[in-house]
């Protein structure tokens, strides 16, 4: 997978692509990117890249030429998905960041200021992205969100210790509670059935915890699953306790 990302401020990258997983994943030839400062494409004699609204206002925005330059000089082809990172954007999910996992060329644009001349969006632009509805000053920190969320389910990326399938949200349902070494740790113990070598009863009590969590904390899941009549009569008693 090859990642181009336009942002005024590449900086605020390199904590994250160049510790832990990310950084594995592209010495291992996982992904590639690449930092295109739109800046550096303004035609403005001060490198100016936002402006006054038309209609008043507060705040700055973005000028279309700057982003429609810096798109032109990296020149994707029609399969690449060209991301902007957007408040307004379809809410990431998982379903979402498995999506463009598959695909080999990711383009995020990151917005700043007030936000995007309008042209930016409808024209340059194949997905709306956003992490949550709450504002924050950039898109940088949208981008690496989602940027983690991807990569890490490139084949190859994460090892069998920490594989994706079982993560939350991947089969609709919070993860089960894990637990690890010791046994007993000053007087908490861990449920015998983790312990009992029995893998059919281990995966039945994982899925009844996840199953229980879910209803718990997040029953707006529960209505896109397809639950068994025992699940659902179980559910009912948790939401009912
Ligand atoms: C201050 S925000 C602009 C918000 C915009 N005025 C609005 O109300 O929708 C500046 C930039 O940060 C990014 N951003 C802020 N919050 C975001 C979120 N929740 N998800 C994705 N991007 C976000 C976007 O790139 C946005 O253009």
């Amino acid at each position: 997978m090859h990642i181009d990302i336009l942002t005024l401020f590449p900086e605020m990258f390199e904590g994250v692509l160049n510790s832990s997983i990310l950084k594995r994943a592209q010495d291992s030839g996982a992904f590639t990117h690449r930092f295109i400062n739109f800046r550096d494409y303004s035609t403005n004699k001060h490198n100016k890249v936002d402006d006054y609204p038309y209609g008043g206002g507060a705040g700055l925005v973005l000028t279309p030429q700057p982003m429609f330059d810096a798109m032109e000089s990296i020149n994707p082809d029609k399969n690449a998905r060209v991301l902007l990172m957007c408040p307004q954007g379809e809410p990431l999910t998982q379903a979402k960041a498995e999506e463009l996992s598959e695909e080999e060329h990711l383009v995020f644009l990151c917005g700043h200021y007030e936000g995007y001349d309008e042209r930016i969006r409808e024209h340059l632009v194949t997905d709306e992205i956003s992490i949550g509805d709450y504002v924050l000053t950039g898109g940088e920190l949208p981008a690496m969100v989602t940027m983690d969320a991807v990569i890490r389910l490139v084949p190859g990326v994460l090892g069998n210790e920490e594989s994706a399938p079982r993560d939350s949200f991947s089969d609709g349902l919070l993860e089960h509670p894990h637990y690890t070494r010791p046994q007993n740790f000053r007087g908490m113990e861990v449920p015998d059935v983790l312990t009992s070598g029995n893998h059919a009863k281990i995966d039945e009590w994982r899925r009844k915890e996840s199953l229980k969590r879910t209803t718990l904390r997040r029953p707006d899941l529960l209505e896109k699953l397809e639950l068994s009549r025992g699940e659902k009569e179980q559910v009912e008693k948790w939401k009912n306790r």
